[in-house]
């Protein structure tokens, strides 16, 4: 017996922002879900009935038949009862595939909006998300989704019309018999309910444990050697393993439902044809009904059943498709990134500043602490221009704003307050894609897609041909030396960049900049993991610009940076100080700190 109990940690539901919806889908959210593919339904359905029809006929084919077997083998009824038997089996085969192809066309919908969605959604809401999960409500979810249509509602409905055709027929034959049959089934349908109900919390404990467990996966995948060189790896795989060890016990109490579910349809089956049989033996020896009508009432009383015994079947796994409709619908529920409705191109101010902060203040969600000077602030009132053409650097202690303030230029963020403006336009003016696409981006961390060199290039230039490719590689000095240049744009870079050593990161993604040729580019950090040799390449970028492209750079290292146009120094969210390396070495104590420390001055 397992004695594994899920872990307290933080986990995609506790540490996400609520989601608006989080009521458990039902049959309301299942038929919003259908109307897409209501047409496609009303085909299956059809041919659903159909069949049913032609099976219902069999039965009293097989009532005359056995009657009037006494006068030889009725070689007609036995053709047509062959011939209702192949098209009852071909009219459920069309079914199946209508209803199969149309539920893998609902998957895939599902996944298309579900991923397009992801893909909009702000990074501040993405940032409090977990990834693992995110992947697993795109796949494990939504595979349980398609299962509503099929095997569920469809069949659902036409198992109804079998149930009402077969009560019609029997009452047809015996209504003393049926009255026996229907008190039974009334009674096995009302239990199934009632348990079926109970499946679908199951249902969604169940998929949100199996979330849990792909997210807790993903952030250990992504850390390996620090779990590894912390010697933390058996207390991370048991983190791991007690997560599983929740959907375990989640899948534990469905799987009991179902057999429960599954015994009791069984075996009250059973029972109602024992009841029917010895019921009808007795009226076949009264006279009341003849050898065949008992035979065809025992055969309306099976395709009666056989919806029934599904039902529980059907009920259950709906509990867990609404379950899993639940995590999908929560995150649809989610506000995408959306341009404000007169956001449009604008031509640029003539004389404007590439980037103007106005009083810009910023905090993150939930967050309390920062600036001494201004709690919870990551950036404080900044007023600042960023001039056209020329590099600008930002310096100052870790933790000072630097990088927010860039996460606000390509409008990650929005300000809390105050305004930022592009060639004099507020940046909410401007389509957010249209200002994305001027600004070439290198972040901290540098982090490569996994894919080739050439897929890594081509993310901001699509159809750069190889010789650009090659052209960028060699500015930033990474191309090989043997030579081997073609080859070196097919390289796999392993996931997140992992094949490449932080500096060639660091240089495929400014190479990636580079290519990408946008007017404006920001280089956040990218000396921390660059020797000297290649550290000269972003001086070189910091003193090339021409007057057409902007560089405006974040640096740790000040040798980089002494050549810019204009230095900021930054410090608890703060502008504290701006000038030229010289003005600020005489002007600021702080840069001359930073200066000093690294034996600049
Ligand atoms: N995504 C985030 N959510 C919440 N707080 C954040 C987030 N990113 C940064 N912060 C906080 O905002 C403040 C400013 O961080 P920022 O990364 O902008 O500083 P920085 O000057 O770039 O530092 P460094 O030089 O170490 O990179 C810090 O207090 C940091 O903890």
């Amino acid at each position: 017996m397992s004695t594994l109990t899920a872990p307290a940690l933080i986990t995609s539901e506790t540490r996400e922002t609520p989601a608006p919806d989080t009521r458990v889908a039902g049959f309301p959210d299942a038929f919003a879900l259908l109307r897409p593919y209501r047409m496609n339904i009303a085909v299956a359905l059809v041919l659903g009935v159909a069949a049913t029809g032609v099976a219902a006929a069999q039965p009293l084919l097989v009532a005359s038949t056995v009657d009037s077997l006494r006068g030889g083998i009725p070689r007609d009824s036995v053709v047509a009862l062959f011939a209702l038997l192949v098209a009852s089996a071909v009219l459920q085969g069309l079914q199946q595939l209508v209803l199969q192809r149309s539920a893998e066309k609902l998957a895939f919908d599902t996944r298309e909006r579900l991923i397009r969605h992801i893909y909009r959604l702000p990074i501040a809401v993405l940032e409090r998300r977990d990834r693992g999960d995110l992947v697993s409500r795109i796949t494990t979810d939504v595979s349980h989704t398609r299962a509503i249509l099929s095997s569920g509602l469809v069949e659902l409905a036409v198992s109804v019309v079998a149930v009402i055709i077969s009560l019609v027929m029997m009452a047809l034959i015996d209504p003393v018999l049926l009255g026996l049959a229907v008190l039974a089934v009334i009674t096995v349908i009302g239990v199934l309910v009632l348990i079926g109900s109970r499946t679908r919390p199951s249902g969604l404990r169940l998929q949100n444990a199996v979330g849990n467990l792909a997210s807790v996966m993903s952030r250990a995948l992504g850390a390996m050697r620090t779990i590894r060189s912390t010697v933390s790896t058996g207390r991370e795989a048991h983190t791991a393993v007690r997560y599983a060890a929740t959907a375990l016990d989640a899948g534990l109490q469905v799987a009991r439902l179902r057999a429960v579910i599954q015994t009791f349809t069984g075996m009250a089956v059973q029972l109602l044809l024992i009841a029917v049989v010895a019921a009808g033996a007795l009226r076949v020896a009264s006279g009341a009904l003849t050898v065949g009508d008992l035979s065809a009432f025992l055969m309306y009383l099976l395709l009666m059943a056989a919806p029934i015994t599904m039902f529980g079947g059907v009920l259950s796994m709906l509990g867990e498709a609404f379950g899993a409709l639940t995590r999908i619908k929560a995150i649809e529920a989610l506000e995408p990134e959306q341009d404000a409705p007169a956001a449009a191109v604008r031509e640029p101010l003539p004389g404007a500043p590439v980037f103007a902060l106005r009083e810009v203040s910023f905090r993150y969600q939930g967050r309390t602490t920062g600036s001494d000077r201004a709690p919870g602030l990551a950036l404080d009132k900044i007023t600042l221009d960023f001039p056209t053409g020329r590099t600008t650097a930002i310096v100052g202690p870790s933790g000072a704003g630097k990088s927010t303030l860039f996460a606000l230029l390509e409008r990650f963020y929005d300000p809390s307050g105050g305004t930022i403006l592009h060639h004099g336009h507020d940046v909410r003016k401007l389509p957010r894609d249209h200002l994305r696409s001027r600004i070439a981006y290198v972040e901290q961390d540098a982090p490569a897609l996994s894919g080739t060199i050439r897929e890594n290039l081509l993310l901001g230039a699509h159809d750069a041909a190889d010789d650009r490719c090659l052209d960028a590689l060699r500015r930033v000095n990474l191309l090989p030396a043997d030579g081997s240049a073609d080859d070196f744009l097919d390289a796999e870079v392993g996931e997140v960049g992992a094949l490449l050593s932080g500096g060639e990161r660091q240089r495929l993604a400014i190479a990636r900049a580079f290519l990408a040729g946008s007017p404006v580019l920001l280089l956040d950090e990218v000396t921390s993991n660059l020797d000297s040799t290649n550290e000269r390449v972003v001086q070189d970028v910091v003193k090339a610009t021409d007057g057409r492209q902007t560089a405006i750079v974040i640096a740790h290292r000040l040798s980089t940076v002494v050549a810019a146009d204009l230095i900021v120094v930054m410090d608890q969210g703060r502008v504290v100080a701006q000038g030229t390396h010289r003005e600020l070495l005489d002007s600021c104590p702080l840069y001359r700190e930073l200066a000093h420390h690294q034996l600049l001055d």
